[in-house]
């Protein structure tokens, strides 16, 4: 049988995390960056290292089987693709954004108006949804320092921590996506035994990276209320301490619940708490 390959972004905003996820699936290979193939040694799949904007178009083809790109960019391309797995990184907004000083105050304002984007698709769709007639300019990078340059009224490009547009005295205007990287695939691939399997190895990741282990000592006295604030797994496991009465209580939870339980985790008289990272869950 034929290895199955999966695309993912040669180099920029993608291409550290999806390489990393599946080394952490297990999957050894080399990451040489003059390669745009690599062989997977132990997993019988191939890695392609492709433009993002390519990938969408090359799973839709079958050209690759599967796929890591951000939402944005399956958008731009209308391809006919199948979400499998949203991967939790990569997330950014899509946004319109005026200068500081612009007279455009409301949607209605930007009829006749020139934007500038490298998503023309996306603003295109979401123009018409909202009934208005605007000029779009294409630019391929840098798109924020258009209105500067008087090229455009207004911008449509990717928002993260706001600071590209503040530097370009830029605010944002209008909300249009959000977007994360997914991994997709070709429609009818996801009963391959191979995809399953690699499934299964992400969910695991996916689920221990947002989830800790913990240990802390409690007296047997308080055991009842710290174990009724640590919905574990199943249940907690539990290992006497040399210290009379006392317990050590591990378990795992989710980094959020965490944050959210410590000052209850301490009032109810947990000592010694110690944090550690979870590798793979497996359920
Ligand atoms: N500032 C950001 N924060 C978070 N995610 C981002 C950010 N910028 C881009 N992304 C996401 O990462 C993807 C890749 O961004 P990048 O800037 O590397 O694209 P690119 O320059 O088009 O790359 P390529 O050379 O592969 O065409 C974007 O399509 C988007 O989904
Ligand atoms: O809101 P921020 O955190 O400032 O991020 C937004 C910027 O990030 C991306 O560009 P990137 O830095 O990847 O460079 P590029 O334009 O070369 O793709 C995007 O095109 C924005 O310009
Ligand atoms: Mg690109």
């Amino acid at each position: 049988m034929k290895n199955l390959k999966i695309a993912i972004q040669k180099s920029g905003r993608l291409n550290e995390k999806s390489v990393q996820l599946l080394k952490n699936c297990g999957l050894n290979f080399e990451n040489y960056k003059s390669s745009l193939i690599t062989t997977v040694s132990n997993f019988p799949l191939e890695i392609l290292f492709l433009r993002d904007d390519d990938i969408p178009e090359y799973v839709q083809d079958g050209i690759a089987d599967l796929g890591i790109v951000g939402e944005n960019v399956i958008a731009e391309t209308e391809a006919e693709v199948r979400y499998l797995q949203r991967l939790g990184f990569g997330k950014c907004s899509l946004k319109i954004a005026v200068p500081n000083h612009s007279d455009i105050r409301e949607l209605s304002d930007l009829n006749g108006k020139a934007i500038a984007t490298s998503y023309p698709v996306i603003l295109q769709k979401f123009l018409t949804e909202s009934r208005i007639t605007a000029d779009i300019r294409m630019i391929s990078g840098s798109v924020e320092i258009s209105p500067a340059l008087e090229l455009s009224h207004a911008i449509f490009d990717i928002v993260s921590t706001g600071g590209t547009l503040r530097s370009n005295g830029l605010v944002p205007f209008a909300d249009v996506m959000t977007s994360e990287a997914i991994l997709i695939s070709k429609n009818g691939i996801d009963s391959n035994p191979v995809v399953r399997e690699l499934m299964q190895r992400i969910q695991s990741v996916l689920r221990a990276a947002e989830t800790k282990y913990v240990v802390l000592n409690v007296e047997r006295d308080n055991l009842n209320e710290i174990i009724s604030l640590l919905p574990g797994v199943k249940s907690p496991t539990l290992v006497p301490l040399a210290e009379e009465n006392w317990v050590a209580v591990h378990t795992v939870i989710s980094e959020q619940d965490f944050w959210e339980k410590i000052n209850k985790l301490k009032a109810a008289g947990a000592q010694g708490i110690v944090v550690m990272p979870v590798e793979k869950i497996i359920i």
